[in-house]
């Protein structure tokens, strides 16, 4: 599989500014570039990057989302004096001109055009553009925005007609809303285009009625246009998960795309000027993590916004450091969506649920009023916002014409350093059975003394077995002991006994909670259900039944594991964000003997897990069934999941007792909510 994440660059383009005083305006400063590469290159992940020069853009390819007019009006602006340039950027809104903005609007589309050459031929696997101007404001005839050009649109449509892409992801979790990408396709059901923005009811910018949830796209392309408004300031790590387990990644798994653009602004992160959010830098590693099996793993992401020098670098960093393969961070303490999140992320599932088969039973009926009746209750002051009474400007409707107040300074934690073992993956295999490449046969530097081996035999083995089964315990025991201890990120073991090595793993860690994935055939040990600080998700065919306690979950389906569509809405829905609400120091994902699971969803399963625990996964498969050895060594290496397809409708009865699981299991679990308490 391909390896590499490309990062262009070219510091031509921090050659604009504004030359004129606009309120609006001054955020958008070269600045902003320069400390995001200066960053990467300190950090040291600038190097480890595949550095791709710039281009400029030609006219044929600007015009693939640009009119000739408009194209041809930018190309006299780098001859215009001051006046002329400021008359010139009176006919458009919210954005400057200047002598070299052009040429560095063409840059940025080069550099994005670049990237996405690089990715679809497989030179490397992802990267990102780090450019400006940002694209995904501007329109077919009209800068917008700080935009001039549509990177990503222009780019979509590149990868389509030279790449022969048939399906485009863009997910766009910059804070604002990119109308641009909106229009240019909204009947076009090969791009399916996502976007969170600060919204507040229409009463933030751009103010546009066409940002709300129940824009979908028209004729062919509705369905393909998902808008997720926030109706308050102030919104967090958990609610922007909570949307990409809920909203975004079913739908976009079921779109199964073959290529996936981030517009990659940052003004979403905490402390920035224009978002006014809560989320910090490390969100954008999970993010990252969470679309990087999708396509293949040919993730595109583009810069757009972003504006607090500070936080806008860090996340910059966590993306690429991400995009390049390294563990993800520890996830900040997670709880649910709040109550305004929870109401968005309801009227996106409803509005969506006509078009998606993954919403098709899950979401509940959309209701009738229209989304101007939330605006009335906002006026009213309606429901709380993220920080509940705590103020900041969830609270009070911030009157339009507020002059910008001293911003008081906004600090939080600097994302900590994700530092990769040396070895990444190392498998315990029976000797007959060849070592995948990329991986190390692991052997512990000294075998069980007689001391051990007798306490290994005594707690869990029969007398009878042999000291082959002694040996494999404690290498098991010393395989999870230097993972816990960071020396190795993940491993693998084919046991004869799955259940025993899975008992003897989760009473042997040292992590304060383990979460152990149960993929098929049980039951599930008792001891380990018993055991307090386990979180067993069970996946597989039996009869729904309430779960024993709060650390066992089992998640029916109807045709068992070998039903795909149904594992992965339990993965998204339900798996993850208990996962990533348990916040385990340890993963265990166990393939019980006649596991139904198929190879591309079990590589899903291995990498999507890997964003948990610091990437610490412990793969457990059962000796006999050497199959599936290849792609999970493959996933662990951290290659890409293969794409899996569209996919089709999870089956009625099951999304029944996912719904049932969720609404039981929501309050100990928040993270699961879907929608407002009051609207259940
Ligand atoms: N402070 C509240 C007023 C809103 N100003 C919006 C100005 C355009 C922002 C465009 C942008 O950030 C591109 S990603
Ligand atoms: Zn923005």
């Amino acid at each position: 599989m391909k390896m590499g994440t490309a990062l262009i660059y070219d510091e031509e383009m921090t050659k604009y500014k504004l030359l004129w005083v606009d309120p609006v305006c001054k955020i958008e400063v070269p600045e902003r570039l320069i400390v995001s590469y200066e960053a990467l290159v300190k950090s040291g992940l600038a190097d480890r990057c595949v550095s791709i020069p710039v281009r400029e853009a030609t006219d044929a390819e600007i015009l693939l989302a640009h009119s000739e007019e408009y194209l041809e009006a930018v190309k006299k602006t780098p001859f215009m004096h001051l006046e002329e340039l400021m008359t010139f950027t009176q006919k458009y809104g919210d954005v400057y001109f200047h002598p070299n903005i052009y040429h560095c609007a063409k840059l940025a589309v080069g550099a994005t055009l670049q990237l996405v050459d690089n990715v679809m031929t497989g030179k490397v696997r992802n990267g990102m553009a780090l450019v400006r101007p940002p694209g995904h404001h501007s329109q077919s005839s009209a800068a917008n925005g700080f935009c001039v050009f549509n990177n990503v649109a222009i780019a979509a449509q590149y990868a389509k007609k030279h790449h022969k892409a048939k399906r485009v992801l863009i997910v766009d979790w910059d804070v604002h809303h990119g109308q641009g990408v909106q229009y240019c396709f909204e009947d076009d059901p090969s791009v399916l285009y996502f976007s969170w923005h600060r919204y507040e009811h229409q009463s933030f910018w751009p103010n546009l009625r066409e940002s709300d949830f129940d824009s979908v796209g028209s004729g062919k392309g509705a369905g393909f246009n998902v808008n997720v408004p926030w109706n308050k300031v102030g919104m967090g790590n958990s609610d922007y998960l909570a949307v990409f387990f809920h909203v975004l990644l079913p739908v976009a798994y079921e779109f199964s795309p073959d290529l996936v653009f981030i517009c990659a602004g940052f003004d979403s992160a905490i402390g920035d000027p224009e978002g006014h959010m809560s989320a910090t830098p490390d969100i954008f590693a999970h993010l990252t993590h969470l679309l990087m099996n999708l396509a293949d793993g040919k993730v595109c992401a583009v810069l757009e916004g972003g504006y607090n020098l500070t936080s806008l670098a860090q996340s910059v960093c966590q993306t690429v450091q991400t995009l390049l393969g390294d563990p993800a961070p520890r996830p900040a303490q997670l709880g649910g969506a709040c109550e305004s999140a929870l109401e968005s992320i309801h009227s996106a599932r409803a509005i969506h649920k006509k078009y998606w088969s993954c919403l098709q039973h899950a979401a509940a009926p959309f209701p009738e009023e229209p989304s101007s009746k939330n605006r009335r209750l906002a006026q009213q002051g309606g429901s709380q916002g993220p920080e509940g009474d705590a103020g900041g400007d969830a609270q009070k409707e911030e009157p339009e014409k507020v002059e910008e107040k001293e911003e008081e300074e906004i600090v939080w934690p600097e994302p900590l350093r994700r530092v990769a073992p040396s070895l990444r993956s190392a498998l315990l295999l029976p000797d007959a059975v060849e070592c995948p490449d990329g991986c190390a046969r692991f052997s512990p530097a000294h075998g069980p003394g007689p001391l051990e081996r007798a306490r290994l035999r005594k707690s869990y083995l029969k007398e009878s077995e042999d000291e082959a089964s002694v040996t494999l315990l404690y290498n098991l025991t010393a395989l999870l002991g230097q993972m816990e201890k960071n020396e190795i990120r993940n491993g693998l073991a084919l046991v004869p006994d799955v259940s025993m090595a899975a008992t003897l793993l989760t009473s042997a860690s040292l992590s304060k909670r383990v979460l152990l994935v149960w993929m098929g055939e049980g039951p599930v040990p008792a001891q380990i259900i018993e055991d307090e600080k386990t979180l067993v998700v069970h996946i597989d065919s039996m009869e729904p039944h309430e779960a024993q306690s709060k650390y066992y979950i089992p998640i029916t389906l109807k045709k068992g594991c070998g039903d795909t569509a149904g594992v992965v809405q339990a993965v998204l829905g339900l798996l993850l964000p208990l996962g990533y609400q348990y916040e385990p120091g340890l993963v265990l994902l166990a393939r019980p003997p006649g596991c139904q699971v198929k190879g591309g969803l079990w590589q899903q399963l291995t990498c999507l897990l890997q964003g948990l625990a610091l990437g610490h996964t412990l793969v457990l498969l059962q000796e006999n069934e050497t199959a599936p050895v290849g792609i999970t060594a493959s996933g662990l290496l951290g290659n890409a999941a293969l794409s899996l397809g569209p996919l089709v409708a999870p089956g009625p009865e099951d999304v029944g007792s996912f719904e049932g699981l969720r609404l039981r299991l929501q309050t100990d679990w928040p993270l699961l909510q879907t929608t407002a308490p009051e609207k259940r």
